[in-house]
């Protein structure tokens, strides 16, 4: 068996993150996605503790402050957290635990666990990555030119990552990301 490692995902919002992660485990039978909390209101489809677990926030903030987060942030006006039980308990059954987790919360979680691989995804162009979130339909005028100001901010952030993957072809960036999880999971 594999041994347990630890992989965070980030990148702004659009540039295809949710997509990568989905065909990543398909492609790699030991991995293991983390399902956050959020205080976020559900989207149409999304189901409650596969999506996200949906919290009010008073909820939230007493699930932090009791130390049941890895990591959570604030994106957006709302909160989001790794249940950090459900993570351990997954790495010690050597899964290959994948979060997919905004930048601030992906540097808490470099600080708590140095040995943690960052992987963040870029997408080709601000316009694509404008063209995306437009295009998937899910976010009014207003949020969508809230997550391209969030957008310059996280890229400011992409040399503190392990590695930086651009998602342009979806298979090729897909392709990349499997063999880094393969290639970290078996070098140990
Ligand atoms: N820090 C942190 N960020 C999270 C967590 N779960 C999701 N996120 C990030 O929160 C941001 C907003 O997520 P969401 O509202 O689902 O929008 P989407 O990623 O654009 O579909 C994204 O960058 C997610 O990666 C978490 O547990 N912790
Ligand atoms: N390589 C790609 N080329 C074109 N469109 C893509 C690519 N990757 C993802 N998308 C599309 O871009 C939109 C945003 O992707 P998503 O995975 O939801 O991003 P994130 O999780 O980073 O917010 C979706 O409509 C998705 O189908």
């Amino acid at each position: 068996m594999r041994t347990g490692n630890l992989f965070v995902i980030s990148g702004p919002s659009g540039a295809g993150k949710g997509t990568l992660v989905a065909r990543l485990v398909e492609e790699v039978p030991d991995a293991w996605v983390s399902v956050s909390a959020t205080t976020r209101r559900p989207r149409p489809g999304e189901v409650e503790g596969v999506s996200y677990y949906f919290l009010p926030k008073e909820e939230f903030l007493a699930l932090a402050d009791e130390g049941g987060f890895l990591e959570w942030a604030t994106y957006s006006d709302n909160c989001y957290g790794t249940p950090l039980s459900s993570v351990q308990r997954e790495m010690a059954a050597g899964k290959q635990v994948i979060l997919e987790i905004e930048v601030q919360g992906a540097l808490q979680v470099k600080e708590k666990m140095p040995e943690a691989h960052l992987v963040f995804i870029e997408p080709p162009s601000l316009e694509e990555l404008e063209r995306r979130l437009r295009g998937r339909g899910t976010e009014t005028d207003d949020v969508v030119k809230k997550r391209m100001d969030t957008a310059l901010v996280e890229l400011s952030h992409k040399m503190e990552y392990d590695i930086r993957l651009v998602n342009d072809d979806l298979d090729e960036a897909v392709a990349e990301l499997v063999a880094y999880v393969n290639d970290t999971a078996e070098q140990k």
